[in-house]
């Protein structure tokens, strides 16, 4: 694909500010979260070492791990009040927007009165997430209500035990651990950027993740995992899905999955993504849903030199591991929040309120006409 004009439109190739975090596709196709390049990080590490690194600036030594994981593991319960909010959401609601309201009401009972609690206000969020998409999906969906305090040490592990009710399997835990990494951290996309524009208000950190969430939602970003699954689970064969996939290029639809903002030539995290989902199609005896996925991947650049990025593997996975559809974007926010939280901090450390201009294109002189005159 050729590089991209510089134009107005989506702020594209326009530097909006600097950040230590993280660089993508400054190669075409690398990601780098505080100079670590993603592939060393999905196979060595813990999501929670992952967190430490994005939120505390290092990698944590052993004993620095071990107490982060304990405070995240002591961070889990949901106070009263959040638990009857959760209640109140209906059953058919987009789990996105039990993030949002969870989120927001966890802000009014535990509101950062200064930004020296924003570490902690992070940890909290990073820990109480998984809690409450769990809490508000078992009690609408099977009217049970569950204990988020589990024992399990990682979030990843911990989310599959209050989903279903028992600890995951070893390759389960393995590639949740995977996914929460890729998905950590990516420079200045539209959630953290809205992120970031929230906090150059000076505004508090439930309201940046909020808006983040709200950002995050949206198919064009986030909720595209999830709209590739949608778009997928129908096809009973690669043949089909070849079939299909041209018809809705014919037709100039968009292929959810595919296609990035920044990466010209591949995300890197979809061969990590994909290896995983091949050993977990493996694991089910899946014999139509993989090998429908590579086909699409393989049409798609073919036909329009487009790749796979990030959510398009994740959809299979997660699916492999039996998480129902709609819990997908929520998944990709109890990971996100590192990334967002971190470039609060940096806005905070650095800030001047992000106020860009606009091309005006309306009237020049407009005539004021008098109400009872007007047509
Ligand atoms: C975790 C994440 O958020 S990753 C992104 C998740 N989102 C998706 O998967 C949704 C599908 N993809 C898309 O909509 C886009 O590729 C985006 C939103 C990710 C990036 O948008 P842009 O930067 O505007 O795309 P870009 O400039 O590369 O598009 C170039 C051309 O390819 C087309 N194109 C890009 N992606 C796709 C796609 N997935 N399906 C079909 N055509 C596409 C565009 O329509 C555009 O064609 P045009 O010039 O005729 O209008
Ligand atoms: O960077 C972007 O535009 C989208 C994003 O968040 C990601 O790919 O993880």
């Amino acid at each position: 694909m050729a590089d991209k004009p510089v134009t107005g439109a989506g702020l594209r190739g326009q530097s909006a500010g600097s950040t230590a975090l993280c660089t993508v596709g400054k190669t075409g196709s690398g990601l780098t979260y505080r100079g670590f390049d993603i592939k060393e990080l999905a196979e060595k590490a813990k999501f929670e070492e992952v967190a430490y690194l994005l939120l505390k600036g290092k990698l944590p030594n052993q004993a620095e791990l071990s107490e982060y994981i304990s405070k995240l593991k002591s961070l889990r319960g949901l106070p009263d009040a959040l638990k009857a909010v959760l209640e109140q959401i209906p059953k058919d609601a987009h789990p996105m927007d039990v993030m949002r309201t969870g989120t927001s009401m966890l802000g009014n009972l535990e509101t950062e009165e200064s930004f020296d609690q924003q570490q902690d206000v992070s940890d909290r969020l990073l820990a109480v997430l998984p809690s409450i998409i769990c809490y508000w999906y078992r009690f609408s969906h099977d009217g049970v209500r569950i204990d988020t305090e589990t024992d399990d040490n990682s979030v990843g592990g911990h989310f599959l035990n209050m989903l279903r009710g028992k600890p995951a399997s070893e390759l389960h835990a393995r590639v949740m651990n995977v996914s929460l990494i890729l998905y950590a951290e990516h420079e200045f996309n539209a959630s953290t950027f809205t992120a970031r524009v929230c906090a150059s208000t000076l505004s508090d950190m439930h309201s940046c993740v909020t808006g983040a969430i709200g950002s995050l939602r949206g198919p064009l970003h986030g909720g595209a995992n999830e709209a590739a699954m949608a778009m997928i689970e129908d096809w009973q064969s690669p043949e089909e899905a070849e079939t299909k996939i041209l018809g809705m290029l014919e037709r100039k639809d968009k292929i959810m999955g595919f296609g990035h903002a920044i990466y010209r030539e591949s995300d890197p995290r979809n061969a990590i993504i994909k290896h995983w989902s091949k050993k977990l199609s493996d694991d089910v005896g899946d014999d139509v849903l993989y090998a429908v996925s590579e086909r699409v991947e393989a049409v798609m650049w073919r036909e329009k030199k487009l790749f796979c990025n990030a959510d398009f593997f994740h959809a299979s996975a997660y699916h492999f591991m039996d998480i129902p559809t709609k819990l997908f974007t929520p998944i990709f926010v109890m990971s996100r929040v590192t990334g967002w939280a971190a470039h609060v901090f940096e806005q905070r450390a650095n800030n001047r309120i992000i106020r860009p201009s606009a091309d005006y294109t309306g009237p020049e002189k407009s005539e004021w006409v008098p109400i009872e005159a007007r047509r």
